[in-house]
C-alpha cells in the first residue's frame, strides 16, 4: 500500500489542503493519504496556534466523506515539537508493509535543510512536492527523491482565514461548511 503522508498544523484545515489532499489520493498513484495533524511545527512560533484537539477535529469534519483520505493523530502521542523524521521512524516501524511518501508543498522544500535529519529524509523517502506561488521547487526538484506535481493551486492560507475570523468576515466556501460551523460554535480564532 502506497500512503502518502501530508502533514501540517491545519490551523484551521482549508480547501487549498482538501484539493492536494484530494489531487494526491485519487488522482496519482498513491492508494491514500493520510492527514498527519502536527501538535507543534519545530519551526513555528505557537502564537496564534489552537489547541491540536480541534485541529484534528476540524481535519475530522473536512475529510468525513472524503474517499482515500485519513487523518492520522499519530503525532499527537509523540513528543514534541514535531519532528518529521521522528514520526516517520515511528510509522515505518507500526506498518512495516507500507510505502510511505511525503506530501510537501513547494515552501515546506525550500525549509527543508533546516529540519532534523533532513538528509535521511532526502534519502530514505520519495517527496511529492507541488508547486506554491512565489517559490522555485527547481532547486531541490533535481534530487532523485523528488518528484514535482502537477497539482491544481488554490492560494488560500490558514493565516488569511484566523484573521478574517477575528475581523468577523465571512470565510464561506475556503474551507466546508462544517468546519466553519465548528469554529464559530466554540468561539476560535475571535
Ligand atoms: N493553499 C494551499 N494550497 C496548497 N497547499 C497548501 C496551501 N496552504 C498550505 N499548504 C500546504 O499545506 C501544508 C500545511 O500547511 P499549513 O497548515 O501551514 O497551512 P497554511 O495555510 O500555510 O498555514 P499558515 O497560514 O498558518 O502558515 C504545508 O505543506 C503547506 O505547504
Ligand atoms: O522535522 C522537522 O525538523 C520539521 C521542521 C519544520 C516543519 N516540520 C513539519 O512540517 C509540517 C508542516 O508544518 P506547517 O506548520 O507548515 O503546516 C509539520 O508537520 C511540521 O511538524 C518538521
Amino acid at each position: 500500500m502506497k500512503i502518502g503522508l501530508f502533514f501540517g498544523s491545519f490551523n484551521p484545515i482549508h480547501t487549498g489542503h482538501l484539493i492536494i489532499a484530494n489531487y494526491m489520493a485519487n488522482h496519482t498513484e498513491l492508494d491514500k493519504v493520510w492527514l498527519v495533524v502536527s501538535p507543534h511545527n519545530p519551526l513555528k512560533e505557537k502564537k496564534d496556534l489552537i489547541q491540536v484537539y480541534d485541529r484534528l477535529e476540524m481535519a475530522k469534519l473536512a475529510t468525513e466523506e472524503a474517499d482515500n483520505i485519513i487523518v492520522s493523530d499519530i503525532e499527537l502521542k509523540l513528543p514534541q515539537p514535531s519532528y518529521t523524521i521522528d514520526t516517520l521512524t515511528h510509522l515505518k516501524a507500526l506498518y512495516p508493509d507500507h510505502d510511505f511518501v511525503l506530501i510537501m508543498g513547494a515552501d515546506n522544500l525550500k525549509s527543508l535543510k533546516k529540519w532534523k535529519n533532513y538528509e535521511i529524509i532526502l534519502r530514505d523517502y520519495s517527496i511529492y512536492v507541488y508547486p506554491r506561488p512565489g517559490y522555485d521547487e527547481a532547486e531541490l526538484a533535481s534530487h532523485p527523491s523528488v518528484t514535482v506535481t502537477n497539482t491544481p493551486l488554490m492560494e488560500i492560507s490558514s493565516t488569511f482565514i484566523r484573521r478574517a475570523i477575528s475581523n468577523d468576515k465571512s470565510v464561506r466556501y475556503f474551507l466546508p461548511d462544517k468546519v466553519i460551523e465548528f469554529i464559530d460554535s466554540k468561539g476560535l480564532y475571535k
